[in-house]
């Protein structure tokens, strides 16, 4: 077959490209961000087959749940089962005036800018022992409030930064070599972003091309991250799956945010799931007709990420690497190792559906459904890949 020419030019994506993604949780003070966290850092603790760790007390790794990953392991029994983690950290509640330094305001949006994506949680439970910092229970206005700090800090940000390009073109003047050039534009570029983002609009819902895509990429704004809404309500309205608030939250993401998504949950239940031991925890959410909502919370904060996985499989270990969406193969195979980018040959790839439907890599074999992908093979969600690679120099693994 010869070589499918790339027609359609790849969509550039907001955001770095990494193989260790953070999501940090935000939201005004009391809303429920620590219980969250905690929730899943217990959840992850309890599951004491992943190897886990807590980085420091904000900040945790916690496994990915693959229905895959979990076949592949008893599939091939390895000696170490190794998934994908998402880093979750916990951020002090942010407060109104936080972008103009309110509370410890300047702190805490820094933290925020060190994050690839945002947990936005907001508060829809009624507890009259929680104060609210805004006095009474309006989710719609805390949203608002996070927002519009949010949007200001890159505001004020853009601002200073497009002074200082403006500056720096005006000292080029006319022409210029290549790289007078290159300023010039991200300077058109910046300014276009700035207009957008002091019309009242977030980075993440403009439209850019891949070029603008680029430059917006190297000054990792705030509101270029994608976001997941996480509406905490009580555990009463949790199990009875009513909240009044909800449908006014869906339609206000729905005009201010679109695209993003929403999942209602209970800190209240989750945290109390998360204590108890594995037994105690079916038996709990027999009772109350339940599951708990957090393997989805996580699957959604890795979607939001534009992140896939691909798999290695064999008896020394099943593991999950995970990628940005549209990765070819080498630089898949360099998240392994950089060796095996350098000195790329080949991907063997199988799907995992056809692993899972005809049982063992050798009836993959025999069905011819195991493929050999050159350097312009995109690795897909769920591959089993077997990267063949060829270096001189002395720094082989395996
Ligand atoms: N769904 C819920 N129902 C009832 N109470 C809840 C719920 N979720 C959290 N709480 C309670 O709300 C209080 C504040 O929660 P938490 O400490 O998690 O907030 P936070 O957002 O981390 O606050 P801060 O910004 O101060 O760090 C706690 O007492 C917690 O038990
Ligand atoms: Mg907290």
């Amino acid at each position: 077959m010869p070589p499918k020419k790339n027609v359609v030019e790849q969509k550039a994506m907001l955001g770095r490209p990494s193989n260790n993604l953070k999501i940090g949780v935000v939201g005004l003070p009391n809303v429920g961000k620590s219980t969250f966290f905690n929730a899943l850092t217990n959840a992850s603790a309890a599951a004491e087959n992943y190897p886990f760790c807590t980085i420091d007390p904000e900040e945790s790794r916690v496994a990915v749940p693959d229905a895959r990953f979990d076949w592949l392991c008893k599939h091939y029994k390895p000696a170490k089962e190794i998934p994908a983690f998402l880093t979750v950290i916990d951020i002090a509640g942010l407060v109104k005036g936080a972008a103009s330094g309110a509370g410890l305001g300047n702190a805490f949006l820094s933290h925020i800018r060190a994050v690839d994506a945002i947990f936005h949680v907001v508060r829809a439970f009624d507890e009259a022992d929680v104060i609210h910092v805004e006095g009474d229970l309006d989710p719609l206005r805390d949203m608002e409030i996070i927002r519009e700090e949010l949007r200001l800090k890159d505001e004020e940000f853009l601002s200073r930064q497009v002074s200082e390009l403006a500056a720096a073109a005006k000292r080029l003047g006319h022409g210029g070599n290549a790289a007078d050039k290159a300023k010039k534009e991200e300077y058109a570029i910046m300014e276009k972003v700035y207009e957008h983002v002091k019309a009242g609009k977030d980075v993440r819902h403009g439209t850019w091309s891949n070029k603008e895509v680029d430059v917006i990429n190297t000054y990792h704004l705030i509101t270029a991250k994608p976001v997941v809404y996480l509406a905490n309500v009580s555990e009463r309205d949790y199990l009875r799956k009513k909240n009044k608030w909800l449908p006014k939250i869906k339609a206000w993401i729905d005009e201010k945010s679109n695209g993003d998504v929403m999942i209602p949950y209970s800190g209240a239940f989750e945290y109390g799931l998360s204590l108890k031991t594995p037994e105690e925890k079916a038996e709990a959410l027999k009772e109350a007709n339940a599951t708990s909502v957090l393997p989805k919370i996580i699957v959604a904060g890795y979607n939001a990420l534009q992140l896939v996985y691909y798999f290695t499989g064999g008896p020394d270990e099943v593991r999950a690497w995970t990628l940005r969406k549209n990765t070819k193969a080498p630089q898949a195979a360099g998240v392994i190792h950089s060796d095996f980018e350098r000195g790329f040959i080949m991907c063997e790839v199988m799907k995992y559906e056809d692993l899972h439907e005809l049982g063992s890599d050798n009836a993959v074999k025999a069905n011819g459904k195991y493929m050999q992908k050159g350097k312009e093979y995109i690795v897909e969600d769920g591959d089993i890949c077997y990267f063949k690679f060829n270096v001189t120099a002395p720094a082989k693994k395996k």
